[in-house]
């Protein structure tokens, strides 16, 4: 081996920013090398194959090992090369056998195998068909610390000065791998954020309109003082509560308050992905396996790796889907559709859904060991007609918020017009409250507060007079009715002579536009 050699080597070597190809290079480039019969470079790793490993018997703990990365040269006696990474020295325990010794010391050695103690040649009948003469080992190290083994089989005697430039040589390597290992995490880092930033985008809308949680009654408050506790844990939690009670603001603050809050948290609107896509948007998918996959995708289990996904309606996933979403629950580990690589991720649940999931258990709807996994945590975010409590200060809220969003003066609310909200049982919980709030301050252009027009039929607070209008719901219930009168009387035919559009005087195409909007089926 020459000096030159190993320059052009190092060289090559700082361009490369692929651990893998890296490692090739290195083994590639002493392998080319006309003395050179094999070399080889070990890296430390996490134990894997300790069940199968021929050294288990020797190995002292199983946690980490040398695994072989790259390997390089060939036979002088036939056209076997040495490139695979199979055989009996794919692992060495660290500090057992002369290369575990170096990963373990972080000290080099050179052998010769002519001096007599070739004892620790394993493959004596090998060297000796290969004439192989030394040995020589070299620590990668970066920093202080040990990433692997470099070894160099010479079938030339190496003297001191080949085995110092080849400590020279390994140095570069260290720095080589590791820069390759940063790229590499880069380039992660960046996918990841590419994905987090697809799913998150879709929701940014959302996510700006999810401010602190208002109101302080003792229902809520009963609700928010579980949070705290439990967002320090990563036990899965089920909120459960009818549609709008806020179940999304208590998942969001539970991932606030976790110590997960600077990775990202997920959503799945489980009510909304079709049956067929589940899997796919779950755990991702290669390309081509399936019609539409033009490309690899990764699913969300992914993109929430290390932080929180959550599952809103989670009573909407597919029977069939339930064991998958089990097992990632339970082991941290799935597949991508048409893929057989198993990829671990960390992902911590929080699940919502406004059914009675126990209930959908217990009729075989729901499977139950998912349910039990889920619910580890249940948190009941009680409807807002049983903390009628809160309304003034939501109320508030609301009407600040939608003041400011529209830029207009913050309209005055009355006493008696808090307490004509207090009287309503608001089916549609807060983001009905919400929702009569912002038609109101439309309705009031910047004046007085209007919540005549803005809350649901028969729920006008009494200020005298009644009123000769109808609002847009009972307007709506009424056209419906007569259209469906209109109808019954042309015998449900509905273009032609006696038609309902005759009958009505309706344009056929209009009629029909309008049933359709109504949700009006025709027999
Ligand atoms: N306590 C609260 N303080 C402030 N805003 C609230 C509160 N509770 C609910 N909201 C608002 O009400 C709307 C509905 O809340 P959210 O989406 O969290 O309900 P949900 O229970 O998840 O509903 P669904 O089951 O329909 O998904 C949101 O705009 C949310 O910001």
């Amino acid at each position: 081996m020459y000096a030159e050699a190993l320059q052009s080597i190092s060289l090559a070597m700082a361009q490369v920013r692929s651990v893998d190809l890296l490692l090739a290079r290195i083994v590639q480039g002493l392998a080319a090398q006309p003395d050179v019969a094999l070399g080889r470079i070990w890296l430390i790793a996490p134990g894997d194959l300790c069940g199968t490993c021929p050294m288990r018997a020797e190995c002292p703990d199983t946690s980490r090992c040398l695994h072989l990365a790259a390997s390089a040269g060939g036979s002088r006696k036939s056209d076997e090369e040495w490139s695979g990474l199979e055989g009996a020295f794919r692992r060495f325990p660290l500090g057992v056998r002369k290369v575990g010794q170096v990963g373990a010391t972080g000290e080099a050695v050179l052998l010769q195998c002519a001096s007599g103690d070739a004892d620790w040649l394993v493959r004596r009948e090998w060297a000796r068909r290969e004439g192989i003469q030394s040995f020589a080992a070299q620590p990668l190290v970066f920093r202080g610390e040990v990433l692997g083994v470099l070894a160099v089989f010479s079938r030339r005697k190496l003297g001191r000065s080949e085995f110092s430039w080849l400590r020279a040589f390994a140095d570069h390597a260290a720095v080589a791998l590791s820069n390759a290992r940063a790229f590499e995490e880069v380039a992660r880092l960046r996918g990841q954020l590419e994905l987090e930033r697809d799913y998150l985008r879709e929701e940014v809308k959302d996510a700006l309109s999810f401010g602190e949680i208002v109101g302080r009654g003792g229902a809520l408050r009963r609700v928010l003082q579980q949070i705290q506790p439990v967002a320090a844990t990563t036990a899965s939690v089920l909120i459960l509560g009818e549609s709008g009670v806020g179940k999304e603001l208590i998942a969001r603050a539970i991932h606030e308050q976790s110590p997960r809050r600077e990775r990202p948290l997920i959503r799945v609107n489980c009510a909304s992905i079709p049956r067929e896509l589940f899997e796919s948007e779950f755990f991702g998918h290669v390309r081509g396996a399936f019609t539409g996959a033009h490309r690899d995708r990764a699913g969300r289990f992914q993109a929430a790796d290390g932080g929180t996904l959550f599952l809103d309606e989670v009573g909407e996933i597919p029977l069939e889907l339930q064991g998958k979403l089990l097992r990632v629950l339970q082991e941290g580990s799935f597949e991508r559709v048409g893929e057989d690589v198993t990829r671990k991720v960390d992902v911590r649940i929080v699940a919502a859904t406004n059914r009675d999931l126990k209930g959908e258990a217990a009729a075989g709807r729901f499977r139950e060991d998912l349910y039990y996994r889920l619910s580890v945590f249940p948190i009941e975010v009680p409807p807002l007609r049983q903390r009628l409590e809160d309304v003034p200060l939501l109320a508030e809220h609301f009407l600040e918020r939608v003041s400011a969003r529209l830029k207009v003066p913050v309209p005055r609310m009355s006493q008696a017009q808090v307490q004509a909200l207090q009287r309503y049982d608001w089916p549609g919980n807060v983001r009905e409250l919400e929702n009569v709030l912002e038609r109101a301050v439309i309705l009031s252009r910047g004046g007085r507060l209007r919540l005549d027009q803005a809350l649901p039929e028969g729920r006008q607070p009494m200020t005298g007079g009644t009123a000769s209008f109808l609002t847009e719901r009972e307007w709506r219930r009424r056209e419906k009715d007569n259209l469906k009168a209109a109808l019954s009387a042309a015998g449900g035919k509905v273009y032609g002579p006696g038609g309902a559009a005759e009958l009505l005087g309706l344009a056929p195409t209009t009629l029909a536009s309008r049933l359709k909007v109504l949700g009006i089926k025709v027999r």
